[in-house]
């Protein structure tokens, strides 16, 4: 496999069940942290890798290195493998889910925001995501009519906190989050519920369901629901470890147990809730957002903007969410009918945001 994204959280888990059922790692691609793209240079034994920056590349202890979002794609083309794993995070990993699709190969999808910036221009067929949720709607598909289905949000690291503490919340205090270990862009995204706005997209563009919504689980135990046209509702359950749905993105099927059962007895009780407003407001534009789903390339380059203001201490959790909005009903005309413009609305949105 061709492993996008190798040092982080789903680029790891991914390593473990690529050792563990004996798939070969043809070529690695990571951002800036050589030390862990050694170590894993030195277990896998990848033909070619791939890094951000061009200062590292005396430090890769490999003798094919490539350099930036060029190098990259011209990795992809010189691998042979059918399978390409893309966990980068952000509007990074959309050229290469592109060129992974062109050159005719699987791609195993945890980078959501290309399906959320230009869901309806990749071949859909042939992307397996990598994401709890999607995984379990997947799990629970039969042949039977659908009407609507429903994916569980844990609610993130304030779903507790009082809402007027909210604006005074540190990125430290967004990174703690109850229930998943992850990079610290979706830690944010969870905090904000921005994360369930890109599954619902995600979701819609994978099985093009029209009935889509999320509700609060707060144990992560219970990850989608389908409701059957007959009345009938299924859940699927599982630990809160991405090293399930990995597994059968990388394998298709898997007959042999990646995770412990779930113990009913020892959880107890699940309690569901409906996605707050004022905690999270972001949910306000749901609804538009679902009935214009092509308009996702601006609240993601809306998004990646206010992180990193939020992140550098220049705006609160809560104006994060008031900028990607605002953002948002600046660019209403803007759907995106070609990838060209997809890029290009990207550009205009991130200098909209910055001015
Ligand atoms: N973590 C999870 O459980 C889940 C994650 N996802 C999705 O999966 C994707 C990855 O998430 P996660 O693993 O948590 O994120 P991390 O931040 O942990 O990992 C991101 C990876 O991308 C690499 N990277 C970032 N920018 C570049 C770049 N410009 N060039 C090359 N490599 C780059 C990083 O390299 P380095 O660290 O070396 O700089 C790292 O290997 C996201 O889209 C997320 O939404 C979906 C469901 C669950
Ligand atoms: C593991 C996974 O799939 C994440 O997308 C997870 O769903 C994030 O947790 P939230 O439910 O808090 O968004
Ligand atoms: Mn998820």
């Amino acid at each position: 496999m061709v492993l996008l994204g190798s040092t982080g959280s789903i680029g790891l888990n991914a390593l473990l069940i690529a050792k563990r059922f004996g798939i070969e790692v043809e070529a690695l691609v990571a951002g800036k942290n050589i030390a862990l793209l050694n170590e894993q240079i030195k277990e896998h034994h990848p033909k070619y890798v791939a890094i951000a920056d061009e200062k590292d590349r005396s430090l890769v202890n490999h003798p094919h290195v490539f350099v930036g979002k060029e190098g990259i794609l011209e990795l992809m083309q010189k691998t042979e493998s059918f399978l390409v794993v893309n966990a980068l995070v952000g509007f990074v990993g959309l050229a290469p889910s592109i060129e992974a699709l062109r050159l005719g190969k699987r791609l195993a999808l945890a980078n959501k925001e290309s399906l959320v910036v230009a869901g309806h221009l990749l071949d859909t067929k042939k992307i397996t995501p990598i994401d709890s949720e999607h995984f379990g709607l997947w799990y629970l598909l039969g042949n039977r009519p659908i009407s609507k289905m429903i994916i569980t949000a844990s609610g993130g690291a304030f779903r507790d906190t009082p809402l007027e503490k909210l604006a005074s919340m540190s990125f430290e205090d967004a990174l703690k989050h109850p229930n998943w270990s992850m990079g610290p862009k979706i830690t944010i995204d969870s905090a904000t519920m921005t994360n369930k706005l890109f599954e619902l997209l995600e979701a819609k563009w994978l099985f093009g369901c029209e009935k889509l919504d999320a509700i609060i689980e707060p144990k992560s135990i219970i990850h989608a629901f389908v409701d059957f046209q007959d009345g009938s509702t299924t859940a699927h359950l599982a630990k809160a470890d991405m090293k399930l749905p990995i597994a059968f993105a990388l394998l298709g099927e898997v007959q042999e147990a990646i995770l412990p059962p779930i113990d009913l007895v020892s959880i107890g009780s699940f309690s569901f809730q409906n996605i707050d407003k004022a905690r999270y407001p972001i949910w306000e534009i749901k609804d538009d957002v679902l009935a214009n789903p092509k308009r996702g390339v601006v609240i993601n380059a809306a998004n990646e903007v206010g992180i990193a203001q939020f992140y550098n201490r220049e705006i609160s959790i809560l104006e994060l969410a008031e900028r990607t909005k605002k953002a948002y009903r600046f660019f209403e005309d803007a759907l995106p009918q070609s990838l060209d413009e997809v890029f290009q609305i990207d550009k205009e949105v991130r200098h909209y945001c910055l001015k």
